[in-house]
């Protein structure tokens, strides 16, 4: 299986709605970030994908039998405590755990590429518990990227990072995506969103208000109906441009 199609996907917190009807598929090659503002339903559509919800229409990622789910995706969850004092290292071979008949040193480069790719070789021998927030993100990150998975999904990935582990992050991330696999990642960051995603879905109010590359989506109308600010939006060379200047005016 590649890519992931959302067909009709709703979900519901209690007697609210909070994803409604969404419709979405996904190709290898896309790296796709999930915008909306605070409540907007991107981290209740990301799990209901999963099946890690209950929800009403189809997911094809859900549709699969758990064993193939874990080979088809990988999730980076946007709760980040490290609960167990393992090593990093230990920590991120636990994403080996989808591939039960992989030879132990199949096994062993992944982690050890998983691990280089997020910058830890330094840490792998720390105990996870130990690690500061950014670090335990970029690990949790390794253990998803250690699953080596068609298709990764990550729930605010860069937040908590510092500005370098956030860009590096997101070059990975449209690296995975030129290597023929598929990223689904909600981002707060709209500027980077706009300068490294290949497309992005826009969600508010419980549906997608807005879906193609950067440029269309990232409009100065979109950013103040969905997100409530006024911002300059701008084509540079390298990538589009979005500065915030403000609360939007409200309409009287
Ligand atoms: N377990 C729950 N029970 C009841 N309501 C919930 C539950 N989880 C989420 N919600 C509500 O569903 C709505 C969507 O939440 P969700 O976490 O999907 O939004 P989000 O777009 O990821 O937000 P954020 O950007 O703040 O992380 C919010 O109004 C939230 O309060």
């Amino acid at each position: 299986m590649t890519g992931l199609v959302l067909s009709g996907l709703s979900c519901r917190h209690g007697r609210r709605v909070v994803i409604d009807g969404i419709d979405l598929a996904l190709q290898p090659g896309e790296f796709v970030g999930l915008i909306g503002p605070n409540g907007a339903g991107k981290t209740t559509l990301l799990r209901a994908a999963q099946g890690l919800l209950p929800f009403a229409g189809q997911s094809s990622l859900a549709a699969l039998p758990p064993r193939e789910r874990a080979r088809a995706a990988a999730f980076m969850p946007q709760g980040r405590e490290i609960a167990w004092p393992v090593s990093v290292e230990a920590l991120v071979s636990l994403g080996r755990i989808a591939h039960p008949d992989a030879a132990a040193e199949v096994d062993r480069l992944a982690t050890d590429r998983a691990i280089a790719a997020l910058g830890l070789d330094r840490l792998r021998h720390r105990s996870a518990t130990t690690l500061s927030g950014g670090e335990q993100a970029r690990a949790l990150l390794a253990r998803a990227l250690a699953q080596e998975t068609p298709l990764l999904i990550a729930d605010e990935p860069i937040s908590g990072l510092d500005p370098a582990a956030q860009i590096e992050v997101m070059q990975m991330f449209r690296q995975l995506a030129s290597q023929g696999r598929t990223v689904l990642a909600s981002l707060h960051d709209l500027g980077l969103a706009a300068r490294h995603c290949t497309r992005l879905v826009l969600l508010h109010r419980s549906r997608i208000a807005a879906d193609g590359p950067p440029r269309a989506v990232l409009t100065t109308r979109n950013l103040a109906d969905c997100f409530g600010v006024a911002a300059h939006v701008e084509e540079a060379p390298q990538g589009l441009i979005v500065q915030l200047l403000g609360r939007a005016a409200r309409d009287t």
